[in-house]
């Protein structure tokens, strides 16, 4: 059976950060769908620059994934009971609860696990791995 792993973020101005994140996810499992956060959601940081569906469209360029949509405007779980995955996999700095989570999946009849991935960290000096630092970057150098 074709075990189906959900990823999901923002996805602003993608960075090596992103690539590794979605590979890790898609090793987890066969099919990797992502969610990408509606703008309006993003209250935690700076909201994105790029549209919705910009950021969906690059996304579903990568070579790990198989799947990209858009985010549900008000519930979060509407998606991933559509999609019906193994396993969700949070980002290393992802702020939700995966305990929560997956108590409140299988309240709605979804069983699958909620796993965390790992950081990626620079490999050389000047490597942006981080949507923040980049948008800082060019502020400092186009101002
Ligand atoms: C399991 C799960 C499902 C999500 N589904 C949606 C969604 O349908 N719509 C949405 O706008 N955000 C959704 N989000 C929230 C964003 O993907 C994201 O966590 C947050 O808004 C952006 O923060 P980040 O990019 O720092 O992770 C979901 C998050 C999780 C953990
Ligand atoms: N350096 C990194 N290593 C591993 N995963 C990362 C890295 N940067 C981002 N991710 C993951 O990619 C997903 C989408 O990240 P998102 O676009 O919100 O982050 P970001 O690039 O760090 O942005 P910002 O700087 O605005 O917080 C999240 O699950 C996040 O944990």
């Amino acid at each position: 059976m074709t075990e189906r792993v959900v990823a999901q973020g923002t996805f602003d101005l993608l960075h090596p950060g992103h690539v590794h994140y979605l590979s890790e996810a898609k090793a987890m499992g066969d099919e990797l769908h992502v969610i990408v956060a509606r703008r309006e959601n993003v209250t935690h940081k700076d909201r994105p620059v790029l549209p919705n569906r910009q950021r969906r469209d690059m996304v579903r360029a990568l070579d790990p994934v198989d799947a990209a949509r858009v985010g549900h405007p008000r519930d979060i779980f509407a998606p991933i009971e559509d999609i019906d995955p193994a396993t969700i996999v949070l980002g290393y700095d992802q702020h939700h609860d995966a305990a929560a989570i997956e108590d409140e999946l299988a309240a709605r009849g979804v069983d699958c696990d909620v796993r965390r991935a790992s950081a990626r960290d620079p490999t050389y000096e000047d490597e942006l791995l981080s949507t923040g630092a980049i948008v800082d970057r060019v502020l400092e150098q186009r101002a």
